[in-house]
């Protein structure tokens, strides 16, 4: 293991020289620090995340699109939010809305009856359909027609739809969570890509064939997710000591989805490779910001797969989209916390989405 680490510390020490930064080994924590061009200090590398550092800032920038007067409405991206429910009509909103502010056309909201005026009283900005139902507003002889007649709703848009995002707000309850699976079937028969996030991941974590082999498949476990992720598919408990081999190992047992483990460093992985996006960040935990992250992956991953042959990457559009997206919410949490310290609130980090993208990635 010892061996193991020496080699990937001197691996990270030439993409460190590669990067161009300063260089400064903290022999207390054993944690190598990088002081970048504005002089934030970012821990890229810990014995505790040996996976290789993204080039985060060149990916966003080679797969955001120019902006030109030859492009029609629609192919920057449609992005669909599926969630959204009696308890839950934040979560829905936020995903839905950052997906816009970083610059998809338009963004639709796909909830609950009773979540919908909710949620369109948010913002104009949203398409709202109200199609979903919970059990306890529909009686049991109905629900196989109102399971059919969801299906034939969705399924009108869904060749529409650049890229789908499951779960933030959806709730947990059983009749809900079948309609949601007979969606994911349509949208993979149809390859849709699919963002997995919040009770998506429950769904998901008892339903793993709904996205085993489906290689468009992005799951985006928080901590508590991703536990259970790996109690369920590798029968043991989350290994921190070994994180990133883990963390394969897990994509790979799905079928080569896409994971990205939330936390301190966000961590991706398609089974075939491992990177971490350690830039930026903020101290501040206010609940919503794995919803952002999920509408702005969502983004990313449908402008990756419209430019990734182009391009010439080696990664697949999905590791891109994860990377960018992190990176870019990243950035505006930080500046968010700059401003507003300890009374940042998930609505201010999306304020700071436009000046972020702009920071990284100037408009011309
Ligand atoms: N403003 C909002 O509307 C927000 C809504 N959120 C949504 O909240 C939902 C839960 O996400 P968390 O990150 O809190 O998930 P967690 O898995 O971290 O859940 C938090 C705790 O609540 C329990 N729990 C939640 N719902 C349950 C249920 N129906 N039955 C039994 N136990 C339940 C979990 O087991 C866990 O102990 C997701 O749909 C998520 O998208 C969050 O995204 C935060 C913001
Ligand atoms: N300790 C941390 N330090 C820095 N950034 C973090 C930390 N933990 C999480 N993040 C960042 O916050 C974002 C959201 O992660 P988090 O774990 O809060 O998701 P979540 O629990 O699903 O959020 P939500 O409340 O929206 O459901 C991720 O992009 C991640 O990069
Ligand atoms: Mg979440």
């Amino acid at each position: 293991m010892q061996q193991c680490y020496g080699s990937i510390i001197r691996r990270q020490r030439h993409f460190i020289r590669c990067l161009g930064g300063d260089r400064c080994n903290n022999s207390s924590s054993d944690t190598l620090l990088l002081l970048n061009d504005n002089t934030r200090m970012q821990s890229v590398m810990s014995r505790s995340n040996p996976a290789i550092e993204a080039d985060a800032l060149s990916i966003l920038r080679s797969i955001s699109p120019t902006l030109d007067s030859t492009k029609h409405k629609g192919q920057a991206g449609k992005i669909a939010v599926v969630g959204g429910c009696r308890e839950y009509t934040g979560a829905p909103y936020f995903s839905a809305i950052s997906a816009l502010k970083i610059g998809a056309d338009l963004s639709h909201v796909i909830c609950t009856k009773d979540a919908a005026p909710v949620i369109k009283s948010y913002s104009p900005e949203l398409i709202v359909h109200p199609l979903l139902e919970e059990s306890y507003s529909v009686r049991d002889e109905d629900r196989q027609s109102v399971a059919t007649v969801v299906l034939a709703e969705v399924d009108k848009w869904m060749e529409r739809f650049d890229c789908l995002v499951i779960g933030p707000g959806l709730g947990r309850d059983p009749f809900l969570l079948d309609c949601v699976s007979d969606i994911m079937k349509h949208a993979r028969r149809s390859n849709v890509p699919m963002v997995i996030d919040g009770d998506g991941l429950f769904l998901v974590t008892n339903r793993l064939d709904l996205v085993s082999g489906y290689p468009l498949a992005v799951l985006t476990p928080n901590v508590n997710e991703y536990k259970r992720l790996v109690q369920k598919v590798l029968n043991c408990e989350v290994n921190d000591q070994d994180g990133p081999e883990q963390l394969l190992s897990l994509a790979s047992s799905i079928g080569g989805v896409t994971i990205l483990r939330k936390g301190q460093s966000d961590n991706i992985s398609d089974g075939k490779e491992v990177r971490s996006v350690s830039i930026f960040g903020s101290p501040r935990r206010c609940g919503g910001q794995g919803d952002i992250l999920s509408g702005s992956v969502a983004v990313f991953l449908a402008w990756a797969r419209k430019l990734v042959d182009k391009e010439g990457h080696t990664l697949n559009p999905t590791m891109l989209g994860c990377i960018a997206g992190s990176a870019l919410m990243r950035k505006a949490a930080s500046l968010a916390f700059e401003d507003k310290k300890r009374s940042t609130l998930t609505t201010d980090i999306i304020e700071c989405l436009g000046r972020s993208l702009e920071d990284i990635c100037p408009v011309g």
